[in-house]
């Protein structure tokens, strides 16, 4: 059997289906690209030694050739390397300046990567309630290694930190692709940052040992990164600052990704005051003790000594009932909207929410939930709170980052009367003239 070989640092050309020279280098050589031409796609097919040809990453794709894998050349594409390394800009509160890499095939890159553009050109982004300079400092926590402490009184609801992504790694990769090849991209995508260093000096569990700088990356990578979505296809991400905060059962902060920004930014979900450690969840909402600390234990290599975690057999009971509950009741919500029950519906919305915030876990109860509960409210008429609702369906999807084009047309539905958005007309209303808001009337297909 022929080794699968690991092209060196030269670009290899996505080549379409069409071309009968297979993955000879045809593309685009030596054509400049307009600004305004710039896509993914475009980067990916133009090929060779110029920097515009790989514009708008600053170097070429370092790509891992699979196409000996199978007859079929294009039924295992290449895994390639895309780094920007000038890129996000620096920021006081938000880590970066040294760019990024991406792992993936050209394809997933340019179908699913497309709000790289945004990342790549896109403005400036910073919530408003982002604390400048960065209100924590990075100590040794006993037990723990290191960790984010408190250097100022921190309110709820602001953004702690701004972190774009530094890695983001495909998931998954043909069964014949060898680890050392694996182990090789992640060496290259981290040698070409601007700072390595940040990367490097992260934490490990110690288990690739220290052979290769491939061997430590695999390691800082497992220790240290979170499973994403961007654009329906999963990935690796690695942010260099969001990676010194550590878990807890019940944390004070939490984290939201967007996958516009591909910044991950960390809110703070109560006050929390100077001198306390700053916490994040590793585990998802609604998960029991049992499966979350068998799931620390195997994916992140610790034991949990939380306050949770070490608490009384009562209490840690009592919170898993809780938990349970928290997984199940959206479910239920749904059906019983459906259903027209919209009181029972409410009902079991409020004890969700209050579950969530018993266990420390209000702010991830996001997404369609949200929408549901705000529906709920003008359904039964209580405009106050289908307002209050339907502002925290606009925090979700725009509180966190740029929406993406998703998030936009919810956005634009949220502005204006359409589409049988009820408590979204409300705010509307609200917004010209809260007088109007018991103008507003139900159609009877709504909901
Ligand atoms: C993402 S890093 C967090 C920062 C890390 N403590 C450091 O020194 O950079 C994840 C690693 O931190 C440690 N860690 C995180 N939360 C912990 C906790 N609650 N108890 C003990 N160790 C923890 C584990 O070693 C875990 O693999």
């Amino acid at each position: 059997m022929r080794r699968p070989r690991l092209l060196p640092i030269l670009p290899l050309c996505h080549v379409a289906a069409s071309n009968p020279h297979g993955r000879a280098p045809l593309c685009n050589l030596g054509r400049s690209l307009a600004p305004s031409n710039r896509s993914l796609a475009t980067c990916l097919d133009s090929h060779i030694q110029a920097p515009h040809a790989w514009h708008p990453w600053t170097h070429p794709p370092h790509c891992l050739d699979l196409s000996h894998l199978d007859s079929d050349a294009d039924s295992n594409p290449p895994y390639c390397v895309f780094t920007s390394a000038a890129s996000p800009s620096p920021h006081p509160n938000r880590g970066g300046g040294g760019g990024f890499s991406v792992i993936t095939t050209p394809d997933e890159a340019s179908a699913a990567l497309n709000p790289l553009r945004h990342a790549l050109d896109g403005p400036f982004f910073a919530p408003e309630r982002l604390y400048l300079p960065r209100p924590y400092a990075v100590k040794d926590i006993p037990g723990k290694g290191k960790g984010a402490i408190a250097t100022r009184r921190i309110e709820k609801g602001k953004a702690i930190l701004v972190d774009p992504v530094r890695v983001l790694a495909a998931v998954g990769y043909p069964s014949e692709v060898r680890r050392e090849e694996v182990r090789g991209l992640l060496k290259e995508a981290v040698e070409r940052l601007r700072e390595p260093r940040e990367v490097l000096e992260l934490a490990r569990k110690g288990e690739g040992g220290e052979e290769d700088l491939g061997s430590v990356v695999e390691d800082v990578m497992v220790t240290n990164t979170f499973g994403l979505t961007v654009g329906g296809v999963d990935y690796m991400g690695l942010f260099a600052d969001l990676a010194r905060f550590n878990h807890d059962c019940r944390p004070n902060a939490f984290i939201h990704f967007s996958q516009t920004t591909l910044a991950m930014t960390v809110w703070a979900a109560r006050d929390i005051e100077e001198g306390e450690e700053i916490t994040i969840t590793y585990s998802p909402a609604g998960t029991p003790s049992k499966e979350r600390r068998d799931m620390l234990e195997r994916v992140w290599g610790f034991q949990c000594q939380c306050s949770l975690c070490t608490a009384s057999a009562a209490e840690i009971e009592a919170s898993d009932a809780n938990r349970d509950e928290i997984r199940t009741l959206p479910d239920k919500i749904f059906e019983l909207a459906q259903k027209g029950g919209f009181d029972k519906a409410l009902k079991s919305a409020e004890r969700l929410f209050r579950l969530a915030e018993q266990e420390g876990m209000a702010e991830s109860v996001t997404g369609d939930i949200l929408e549901v509960v705000a529906r709920l409210y003008y359904l039964v008429g209580d405009l106050d709170k289908a307002l209050e609702w339907t502002l925290k369906v606009q925090h979700d999807i725009n509180g966190y980052g740029v929406p993406g084009e998703l998030g936009e047309q919810k956005l634009k539905m949220l502005d204006g009367p359409c589409c049988g958005w009820v408590a979204m007309r409300a705010f509307d209303a609200s917004m010209r003239n809260r007088a109007d808001i018991a103008d507003v009337t139900v159609p009877d297909q709504e909901l």
